[in-house]
């Protein structure tokens, strides 16, 4: 294996100072960025590495920098210091006209006066310095590139960035590596690097084992931030939800491919109990699980006042819950996916399925993602998918939904032995919370699809009506 190789770190003081005007404008336009809708009012550094010293013709600096925004994100909440965010800036004299979309902008004063600064994800040159980095293995400043030794990396691998909209950021590496960029980074265990390096271990084929990892450890901190991630690129893969849409243009059958995502889904979920034991749920977990769907509601109504007339009704499926437990039900809960949905979920051109974005729900707290929960969470964010396909293009086609949803529990049940159709105040419960969250997602980032979650909530709540 090569030598790391190092550069000196230069957090240079007066570098986020300069940049700051660029970054107000630039970082809340990306569809990254998490807090939208409350203003910035600036940023300060958490970290810089210079991956490439600023003096040549392209010069590349790694920044963690936190956002200000003194507002608190939900109404009433405690406002915290800011989130952090992964910036990766390329500093050029000037921008060559192929990268003219990923100008940042030109910086006045401070160390980089007289530059252009741009999103450098952008640039073949700069990318390759990443992999090249995960490659050898490299230690720079803060920065700690590492990887899987059963996984080679090639070099000359040719990068080019996915373009798809999405709430962190890719380059794929020559259709043979997929590098995810965290954005809105936190220390400590992030089950997107965690979950799928144990579903390694346990030989579970449905989800691509990490090549390569980017972490950085801070002096003042215990435990390093997770950046980014490097897995095997599954070549010529569509997604679920691409899948799901086409086929139902065509009006065709779905139903094989829900079945075969149930049993992939049960086959991880398996793996991942063999992994990490599973707990039980008693009567005082579920009053704490029960209590967050219902504040999760009340905030969300709070946001998006067309939730406001349902909140009664949708309440009365988290009273189902807590009902049952208080009269002595206990659940399983074990580690989970957390964010389940058809576009996480990929089918190679042999018909294979694999899940992939282990995140958990962005906005919600890392210890949170993290906590063992019933697999049900999961099944509920796939049928609620199925239910968005058969609302988001064309006609409603509510029968296409119900088919798949069926199969895809059936699927679920041949490999796990249990059907998630037998929990059904369970189920229940949290395609509620989920189409909860889904008002809220779509209201800050896609309004113009606040209709297809909001369809869902009529339909629960009117079946909650007695
Ligand atoms: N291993 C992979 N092979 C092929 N494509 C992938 C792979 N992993 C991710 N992708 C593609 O990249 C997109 C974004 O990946 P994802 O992990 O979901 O990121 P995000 O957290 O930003 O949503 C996916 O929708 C998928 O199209
Ligand atoms: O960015 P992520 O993939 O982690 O997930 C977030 O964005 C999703 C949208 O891209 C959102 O999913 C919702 O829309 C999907 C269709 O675009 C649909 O398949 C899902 O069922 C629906 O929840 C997801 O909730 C959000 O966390």
């Amino acid at each position: 294996m090569s030598e790391a190789v190092t550069h000196p770190t230069t957090a240079e003081a007066g570098l986020v100072a300069s940049l700051e005007p660029l970054l107000r404008e630039w970082v809340p336009r990306q569809r990254w960025f998490a807090g939208k809708g409350r203003p910035v009012t600036g940023f300060s550094l958490v970290a810089a590495t210079d991956l490439l010293p600023s003096g040549g013709t392209l010069g590349l600096v790694h920044l963690l920098v936190r956002a200000h925004q003194p507002e608190a994100p939900i109404q009433g909440a405690v406002p915290h210091p800011g989130d952090c965010y992964q910036l990766l800036i390329g500093v050029r004299e000037a921008l060559p006209p192929r990268l003219a979309p990923a100008l940042i902008g030109h910086v006045t004063d401070g160390p980089l006066a007289g530059r252009t600064v741009y999103e450098a994800l952008y640039d073949p040159r700069a990318t390759t310095v990443l992999l090249e980095a995960l490659r050898t293995r490299a230690r720079i400043g803060a920065l700690r590139f590492d990887g899987d030794p059963r996984q080679p990396i090639r070099d000359e691998l040719v990068p080019r960035r996915v373009t798809a909209e999405q709430s962190n950021s890719s380059v794929v590496y020559g259709d043979t590596f997929i590098l995810k960029l965290l954005r809105r980074v936190v220390p400590g265990t992030n089950p997107d690097l965690e979950l799928p390096l144990l579903l390694s271990h346990e030989r579970c084929p449905r989800v691509p084992a990490p090549a390569g990892w980017l972490l950085a450890h801070l002096d003042d901190l215990d435990e390093p931030y997770v950046l980014a991630v490097l897995q095997p690129y599954l070549r010529g893969a569509s997604d679920g939800w691409e899948l799901a849409l086409r086929e139902l243009a065509k009006g065709e059958d779905f139903t094989p491919d829900a079945r075969a995502l149930g049993r992939a889904t049960a086959e991880v979920h398996t793996a991942l109990a063999r992994a990490l034991p599973p707990i039980t749920l008693g009567h005082t977990q579920i009053r704490l699980l029960v209590g967050g769907m219902a504040e999760r509601l009340e905030a969300a109504a709070q946001a998006v006042p067309a939730l406001r007339p349902y909140a009664p009704a949708l309440h009365s499926a988290f009273e189902a819950l807590a009902d049952l437990a208080a009269e002595g039900r206990a659940w399983t809960a074990q580690r989970i996916h957390g964010d389940l949905h058809l576009g996480q979920c990929l089918r190679a051109p042999s018909g294979d399925w694999s899940l992939i974005d282990f995140e958990g729900e962005p906005s919600r707290p890392l210890a949170e993602r993290r906590m063992p929960q019933p697999v049900v969470r999961d099944i509920a964010g796939m049928l609620r998918s199925f239910d968005y396909a058969a609302h988001s293009a064309g006609p409603p086609a509510p029968r296409w939904a119900t088919a798949c949803r069926a199969a895809y529990c059936s699927g679920y049940a041949e490999v796990a032995g249990h059907d998630p159709r037998t929990e059904p105040v369970l189920l229940r419960a949290y395609e509620t919370d989920k189409a909860v969250y889904e008002v809220l997602y779509e209201a800050r980032h896609r309004p113009d699809w606040l209709p297809v979650p909001m369809a869902a909530i009529r339909r629960l709540a009117a079946d909650a009506t007695p």
